[in-house]
């Protein structure tokens, strides 16, 4: 038969010199866009088949073998697909066509170190066999030509390549690699196991290699002639929901997360439209132990056309979804996408924006199916029936919420678009449920005729938020406060200004203005108040002027003497200790001190020889009361102790 030589295409020519130079660092991946190639091709012959069955021959069931051949030191990838004629094999191996490899190479600068970044943004498919060859043979024969119509195509991968009419019995592709000496480590049948492993265990069809056994005598591994599957050909997420049982499912995640506990729930979608892919999701039902790591990589793998990609693919998911386990595969995007191209990518923004709303989807379902159901008759005599399905779903929110609720709460600050669902799946505990378990939406509704906003305190644990001096006012008529004790909540709440039309308002921050809750006459008194009580008002500014910024009667106490508070929009009390805790520098603004006129130690501050030191107590015990320190607590104990004796 005669050989033809045949020259590349100028692109391929600089592609190949790049592939070979620049990929170095990551030369496992040619098995990957081989083994994808294989597989392309099986798909293709499958659809191609549709219309005609008699291209399968006598070799219906595709698979893809990889061989290797210590003596020879080749590694040989072989599928049974849709093959390739003599021309298809010049037009395909020998140019480029695809256009997002031609917009590559428009965009190469010539130096070496910028191109090699760029080269791991595309995909070099066949040609990154040159990573791990000095020569490639490639024989094949197109399904439905006859065996004298094959091709065997060969090239050093430098100007040119080779072809020649050959005789092939079996349909398909061989893509043989001739082994530079430098990468014979892939001669190993447990080192090439392990990449397909790693890259292509969900490639629908059998990846074939030859079963390997010791022999004693020689002391190495004989190759048998049996062949096993070494993938697990099964891309759960690409078959229909119906097919696949819970277990499957609760199975599949295992294996994804390494996780013992059965996930919470899940959600299995195929999404079609500008951007195509399907999305496996899952909630875990226990929060890893370094949730709280905002560094943390998304639990989300990235497959393109059921190729693996990566893992924690962050792009994919927002970061306080970081918990979230499960598998997106993308028709869409390039199979060499690097993390810095994810990034940038409008499908990919596309897929995140999809996985954010399936995710917090769930989590409503969740929350609304969390409280077991009463069986109640409605005033028509009509019962609600609540499936056993829903039934089952009863506290997982609880749960849920118990576990990842914190890093939720984060999502108020970074993710604008979907605050109000965020702000509707938030629980806390109250004055009337120690249980975390209010929603906003419940304290909405029980709020009192004339309540202009929703109250809540933050502290730092339950019974330093129950007890504060601030919330007095509040039991005294009956409203509740949300109780809050995350470390996160006073940050995440400044994200949050209202929920459903109604203002949030913090009792600790600025003057408490309960409105049309204060009767007449309490308003009254308290204006009163204000004014007799000026002159001492100014004594205490005058003695106080180091620690507090203002000193004003409020109407917010009850039994305690005095309170600390801040202006809005200023950082807590209780958020300043916390960013002190941490090392950090916390912006510097003095309290504002407020006292209860109808208190005793108030009533006796007036002419007291003491005035200082019992003004001086009075500041201090507030801090005290909102789990503070004194500045000077040797100071304060003194103080104290001379009024004692
Ligand atoms: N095993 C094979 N069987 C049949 N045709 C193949 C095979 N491998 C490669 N080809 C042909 O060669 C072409 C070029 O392959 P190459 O891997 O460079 O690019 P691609 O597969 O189109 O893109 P990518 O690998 O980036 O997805 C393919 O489009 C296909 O037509």
């Amino acid at each position: 038969m005669s050989k033809h030589t045949h020259s590349f295409q100028a692109e391929v020519a600089q592609l190949l010199h790049l592939v070979t130079h620049s990929l170095y660092s990551n030369k496992e991946i040619f098995l990957r866009e081989l083994v994808s190639n294989a597989s392309d091709a099986c798909d293709k012959l499958r659809f191609e088949a549709l219309n005609n069955s008699s291209l399968f021959e006598d070799a219906p069931n595709l698979e893809v073998r990889v061989a290797f051949d210590k003596d020879a030191k080749t590694l040989t990838i072989t599928d049974n697909g849709i093959g390739m004629s003599e021309g298809e094999a010049i037009d395909h191996l020998g140019t480029i066509a695809k256009s997002g490899t031609k917009d590559f190479m428009s965009r190469l600068s010539g130096d070496q170190k910028k191109d090699a970044q760029l080269i791991g943004q595309f995909g070099v498919g066949f040609y990154s066999g040159f990573i791990v060859a000095d020569k490639i043979t490639v024989e094949s024969r197109r399904a439905g030509l006859k065996p004298e119509e094959g091709v065997r195509w060969v090239s050093g991968g430098t100007g040119d390549f080779e072809t020649e009419t050959i005789t092939r019995a079996a349909r398909g592709t061989s893509v043989i690699l001739h082994l530079r000496e430098d990468a014979t480590e892939y001669l190993s049948h447990w080192k090439l196991k392990q990449i397909i492993g790693k890259y292509s265990d969900h490639i629908s069809l059998p990846i074939l290699m030859q079963k390997e056994e010791w022999d004693k005598d020689k002391g190495e591994y004989i190759q048998k002639d049996e062949w096993e599957a070494v993938n697990s050909a099964s891309a759960l997420w690409t078959r229909s929901k119906k097919d696949i049982s819970d277990e499957q499912y609760a199975e599949f995640y295992k294996n994804l997360s390494y996780d013992q506990d059965a996930p919470l729930a899940w959600s299995h979608n195929r999404v079609e439209g500008s951007s195509e892919y399907t999305q496996l999701l899952y909630i875990p039902a226990k929060a890893p132990h370094d949730l709280w790591n905002r560094d943390r990589k998304a639990g989300i793998k990235l497959y393109v056309k059921r190729v693996f990609i990566m893992d924690e693919a962050e792009a994919l998911m927002p970061a306080y979804l970081r918990w979230v386990k499960g598998v997106v595969d993308s028709a869409d995007l390039p199979l060499n996408v690097s993390r810095e191209l994810l990034q940038e990518s409008r499908d990919v923004r596309a897929i995140r924006d999809g996985n954010t709303r399936r995710v917090l989807a769930m989590l409503e379902d969740l929350a609304k199916k969390d409280k077991p159901a009463e069986a109640a008759e409605g005033a028509d005599g009509v019962t609600d029936v609540v499936s056993e399905e829903d039934k089952a779903q009863a506290g997982k929110y609880s749960q849920f919420y118990a576990e990842f609720g914190s890093v939720l709460k984060e999502g108020l600050g970074e993710d604008f678009a979907n605050r109000d669902k965020i702000a509707k799946l938030l629980r806390f505990a109250s004055t009337s449920s120690d249980a975390v378990a209010v929603s906003l939406a419940d304290y909405k509704a029980r709020m009192k005729e004339g309540q202009a906003a929703i109250y809540y305190i933050t502290a730092d644990n339950l019974a330093a938020a129950k007890h504060s001096p601030q919330l007095e006012v509040f039991r005294k008529k009956g409203i509740e406060v949300l109780l809050m004790t995350d470390r996160v909540d006073e940050w995440a709440l400044s994200h949050l200004h209202e929920f459903d039309g109604t203002p949030l308002q913090s009792v600790a921050k600025g003057a408490v203005d309960l409105g049309s809750l204060l009767d007449e006459e309490e308003k009254k008194a308290a204006e009163a108040a204000a004014e007799t009580f000026k002159p001492l008002l100014d004594k205490l500014k005058e003695s106080l002027k180091d620690k507090a910024k203002d000193v004003r009667v409020t109407t917010r106490l009850v039994d305690s003497p005095a309170c600390l508070v801040v202006e809005d929009g200023d950082v807590s009390n209780q958020l300043a200790r916390m960013l002190k805790a941490a090392g950090q520098q916390a912006p510097l603004s003095k309290p504002i001190l407020e006292v209860n006129a109808e208190h005793a130690l108030v009533k006796k501050l007036d002419g007291s020889a003491h005035f200082d030191d019992l003004a001086h107590i009075l500041f201090d015990q507030a801090l005290l009361a909102e789990g503070g320190l004194p500045e000077d607590p040797a100071a304060y104990v003194k103080r104290v102790n001379a009024l004692l004796v």
